[in-house]
C-alpha cells in the first residue's frame, strides 16, 4: 500500500478585500501518495497558486484541513534562474538547507551535495560553479537537488518545464520519472501544458471555478 503523502479535506480559501473576502477556492478534497506525479490545471485565475500557497502554508486564511503526512514539499519553480543565488556557488546553494538545519560538519554537507549532483546526474565538479555557469536544464537539475537535499519525497513543481526549449524538457521529464520510479518521489505538477502533463502524470486535479475534479486517466487530454 503506497504511503500517504497529503490529505487535503473540504479546504475554502479566500483572500481578503477591504471590508469583505472574495473566495477562491471551494470544498476542495484530495490525496496524494508516494511514487506519484499528479497534474494541476486550470485555467489562469483558478487557483492553482492559491491551493499551493495554502500547502505550503503560505496561506493563512483557508479552513477545512490540509494534513501533511511526510516531510513538508518544497517548491521548483518555472524559472530555475531566479530560485538560485547568483553570486554563490552550486555547492554552496545546495549546502544551505543543512546549515539552516544544522548538525552537519563542512566534510558532510559536502559529501551531501556532491552526492544529490550524481542522483541528478550532474558532474560532481559542478560544485564549485556558479548559476550563470549552467544551462536552464542543468538549473532546473541543481533546483530539484536543491529541494531533495531537505530530505523530502513531495516536490510542488510549478510549470517547471516551460523555460526549457523541448529537448531539455525531455531529459528534465525523463528525470522527474526516474525520482518517482526509484525513490517513491510525490509531484503536484503545476501546468499549463496538456500534453506534458497527459504524459506524466497518473492523475490530473481540474481546477474551475474554485472546485477541483479529478481525472484518473488523464492520457485522452
Ligand atoms: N494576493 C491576492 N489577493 C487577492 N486576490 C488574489 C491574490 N492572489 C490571487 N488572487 C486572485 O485569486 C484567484 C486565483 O488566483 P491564482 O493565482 O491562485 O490562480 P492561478 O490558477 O494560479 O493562475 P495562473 O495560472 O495565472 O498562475 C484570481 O482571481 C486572483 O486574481
Amino acid at each position: 500500500m503506497p504511503e500517504k503523502i497529503l490529505e487535503v479535506s473540504h479546504v475554502n480559501a479566500y483572500y481578503r478585500e477591504g471590508k469583505t473576502r472574495r473566495q477562491v477556492l471551494e470544498d476542495v478534497s484530495f490525496e496524494l501518495y508516494e511514487g506519484e506525479i499528479v497534474g494541476l490545471v486550470g485555467e489562469s485565475g483558478s487557483g492553482k497558486s492559491t491551493l499551493c500557497k495554502c500547502i505550503l502554508g503560505l496561506l493563512k486564511e483557508y479552513d477545512g484541513e490540509i494534513r501533511h503526512y511526510t516531510k513538508r514539499p518544497q517548491m521548483v519553480f518555472q524559472d530555475p534562474f531566479g530560485a538560485l543565488n547568483p553570486r554563490k556557488t552550486v555547492g554552496w546553494i545546495l549546502e544551505e538547507p543543512l546549515r539552516v538545519k544544522g548538525g552537519f560538519s563542512r566534510q558532510e554537507r559536502r559529501e551531501k551535495a556532491e552526492e544529490m549532483l550524481g542522483r541528478v546526474h550532474l558532474p560532481e565538479d559542478f560544485y564549485g560553479r556558479y548559476p550563470r555557469e549552467l544551462s536552464g536544464g542543468q538549473r532546473q537539475r541543481v533546483s530539484i537537488a536543491l529541494a531533495l537535499i531537505t530530505g523530502t519525497r513531495f516536490i510542488l513543481a510549478d510549470e517547471p518545464l516551460s523555460a526549457l526549449d523541448v529537448t531539455v524538457q525531455a531529459q528534465i521529464i525523463a528525470l522527474l520519472k526516474e525520482l518517482q520510479e526509484k525513490e517513491k518521489i510525490c509531484y503536484l505538477f503545476v501546468s499549463h501544458d496538456l500534453d506534458v502533463v497527459s504524459m506524466l502524470c497518473g492523475r490530473v486535479l481540474f481546477l474551475q471555478d474554485g472546485k477541483v475534479h479529478c481525472l484518473d486517466e488523464p492520457g485522452g487530454l
